[in-house]
């Protein structure tokens, strides 16, 4: 394998983001790169398996010696602050929470405490040679993220500027002590975020910690997806206590601001924050001490992603190829300048320290077509709007099925593609990328980010793809322009609809259909993993009209369809030729009406990729209907807010009054036999499955 075909394997697959990464040799201190660097693309942090005595004997004696400095009375503590702006030496928040000592490469007062800056720093330091050799750029490179950092080598101890200085090297390791308290207040929580240790990222190239003396305390949301809740749907479930799942020798890793920065988000910085005592029992175990250490670029470093000598990651990042600069300094950064660290493309919606709170907002970007907005694209929280484009792009290409693939419309190639054995049709090929060891159920149920998925979809499962690089239909207008629409439900019609949802929709239990596929789906319900297929057709006369959904129809144009979809869910889709004979089974004033349908147009051939990061359809070639509606219990489950479930909830319940049989006779009217609909149904779930 060439370095490159390395990268793409290590990436292919988002890791466990709480397995450890092994130190390949403790002679050269170097994790493995390419899974180092996989950790942290993907999830923005590593829990990295050190040698043991590595870094756990000079944390245990900088414990030792931190228990022994915060017992000093406050004067003589006081006395080792440098003032004059420094935050070397000691500090205390202002609330009381905690306490700390920060070290520098020129502080002495505490050996035990240089002892174990210099040996994070080492392990910093090889991480960063590690990410450096995944993306590619030469050893000593002036343009690469060693070239960042101060020039002292690591335990040098010579050096001796300032934080004035320009030069002067912000690497810095906090001995933090948390104060023990009776039981955490609503203040405590408070005075913690305005000190800087709420929910933030770090300002370092990468922070590396070892276990805190509780072993406990330190969380960490795993980069995607952003703020999601988790199992019981809380919206701190995406918080993993990482401490928890680290040894006495292992160490932390969180990519920050800078790394960041000088990757245009390639390794997105790490958010995290240390958990303050819930309980009694917590307030009353020893008070907690983490060392920190927080390598950081020297303060007169540009951080440009543009600049930073890798070509791998500019082909990468879409965002380093646009006209747009991040390019700002490492003082900058470190202090917020022009709140600097807000203006990020890709951080407009995360905490840093500075006191911007966390938001879980998306970022909407606008569809422009020839000067007109005609439409926008919803970006998942975390992923850059770039980088969203890109991806889709790449997905794009990667996505066209080959001509022996779906929706060639006629019986023949049913037939050709059922056999097996055969050449192999689209799905024989998404099942033989399954067959080839997949893990069906662990990756089905890891929440996804766009990029990642598209990433997976593109890497994991080439078999089942052709590409068609020069194609120009597809994807690329549906992210260029023309096919992206989304609208809001107003918070009456979400209600009402949620309401309508619960009396009628699903509850299997109610239905008295008996029907054996009716019993298939109902158990593939209730496990989570339902298609919904359903065919909406428009009014014969449509050009449809409402004010959600701009149907420029061409009674002629039987390439048109419409696809709505709903979070992650893709609800309905419709062929606006208008042929079908089965357009009085959709209450369609109805359903145009629902304001928060989301609106995709998409032709035969196209992926519908919806904001989210979730696989919904592959629209057929020819008069094919192919299209199939996946909800799946990480979208909806995990992140959607209650009013997306309810909006969900409503499309569903508008899909159920379009009979099952019907829906069926929808199918075959436009040429496609059952069987062929299943086995498509089947195939995108076999690719959802096994990416
Ligand atoms: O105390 C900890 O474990 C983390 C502290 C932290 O996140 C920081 O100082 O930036
Ligand atoms: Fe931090």
């Amino acid at each position: 394998m060439d370095a490159s075909e390395r990268r793409d394997a290590a990436l292919a697959r988002p890791p466990d983001p709480t397995s450890r990464v092994p130190l390949l040799s403790p002679t050269s201190l170097g994790w493995d790169p390419e899974r180092l660097a996989a950790h942290l693309h993907h999830h923005s942090f590593a829990i990295a398996q050190a040698p043991s005595s590595l870094a756990s004997d000079a944390t245990t004696d900088a414990r030792d010696a931190a228990r022994a400095f915060f017992a000093r009375d406050a004067a003589s503590k006081r006395a080792t602050s440098r003032g004059g702006g420094s935050s070397e030496g000691y500090s205390a928040a202002e609330g009381g929470t905690h306490e700390c000592f920060e070290v520098r490469a020129s502080t002495s007062e505490v050996p035990s405490f240089r002892r174990l800056y210099d040996a994070l720093e080492a392990i910093a330091r090889a991480c960063v040679a590690d990410l450096e050799t995944h993306l590619g750029i030469p050893r000593g490179s002036d343009d690469g993220l060693a070239a960042l950092l101060d020039r002292r080598a690591a335990g040098g101890g010579d050096e001796t500027a300032g934080d004035d200085d320009d030069d002067a090297s912000l690497t810095a390791m906090r001995v933090l002590h948390y104060r023990r308290r009776d039981a955490l207040t609503e203040a405590d929580a408070s005075s913690l975020a305005a000190s800087g240790l709420g929910d933030h990222t770090d300002s370092s190239i990468l922070t590396v910690a070892p276990r805190s003396s509780l072993r406990a305390g330190l969380e960490v949301a795993p980069y995607a997806p952003r703020g999601g809740g988790g199992e019981n749907g809380s919206a701190s479930a995406g918080w993993i206590d990482v401490e928890a799942r680290m040894t006495d020798d292992d160490v932390i890793v969180f990519a920050g601001d800078a790394l960041a920065a000088a990757t245009w988000n390639y390794f997105p910085a790490a958010l995290h924050r240390p958990r303050v005592e819930r309980t009694r029992e917590e307030a009353a175990a020893a008070p907690r001490v983490s060392c920190p250490f927080f390598l950081r670029p020297r303060a007169d470093a540009a951080l440009d992603a543009k600049a930073l000598a890798s070509p791998a990651l500019a082909s990468r990042v879409a965002g380093i190829a646009s006209g747009a600069t991040t390019a700002c300094l490492a003082i900058d950064l470190e202090r917020n300048a022009d709140d600097v660290r807000r203006s990020w493309p890709w951080r407009s919606e995360r905490g840093f320290y500075g006191g911007v709170v966390f938001a879980e907002e998306e970022v909407v970007v606008d569809v422009v077509d020839g000067g007109k907005v005609v439409g926008s694209v919803r970006v998942p929280n975390g992923v850059s709007p770039e980088e969203f484009i890109e991806q889709s792009r790449r997905f794009a290409s990667g996505m066209r099925i080959g001509v022996d693939g779906v929706g060639t419309g006629g019986g023949d190639a049913d037939a050709a593609d059922a056999e097996e054995g055969g050449d192999g049709g689209f799905w024989t090929r998404a099942k033989r990328a399954t067959a080839a060891g997949t893990d069906r159920k662990r990756l089905h149920h890891l929440p996804w980010s766009a990029d990642e998925y598209v990433k997976c979809v593109a890497l994991n499962a080439p078999a089942a793809f052709t590409a068609d690089e020069g194609s120009d239909r597809g994807w690329r207008e549906l992210v260029d322009h023309d096919v992206v629409t989304l609208t809001d439900m107003s918070a009456d019609a979400a209600a009402a609809a949620a309401a309508a949802a619960a009396a009628s929709v699903f509850d299997d239990s109610d239905d008295d259909d008996d029907d054996k596929e009716e019993e298939d789906e109902a158990g593939r319900e209730k496990s989570g993993e339902l298609h919904e297929i359903i065919r909406v057709d428009p009014p014969a006369s449509a050009t449809a009209s409402s004010s959600a959904i701009t149907f420029d129809d061409d009674a002629s144009d039987r390439a048109r369809w419409l696809c709505v979809v709903e979070g992650s869910v893709l609800c309905a889709t419709c062929d606006s030729s208008a042929a079908a004979a089965d357009a009085s089974s959709v209450d369609w004033p109805t359903f145009a009406a629902m304001d928060s349908s989301r609106v995709a147009r998409a032709r035969p051939g196209d992926a519908v990729f919806v904001p989210g990061g979730h696989l919904l359809a592959l629209v057929a070639e020819g008069d094919a209907v192919a299209t199939v509606a996946r909800r799946t219990t990480t979208a909806l489950g995990s992140s959607a807010s209650a009013r997306d479930a309810a909006r969900s909830a409503a499309l569903r319940a508008h899909a159920r009054t379009c009979a099952r049989e019907e829906r069926r006779a929808a199918m075959l009217t436009c040429g496609v036999s059952l069987e062929r609909w299943e086995k498509y149904a089947e195939a995108v779930e076999l690719l959802w499955a096994c990416n």
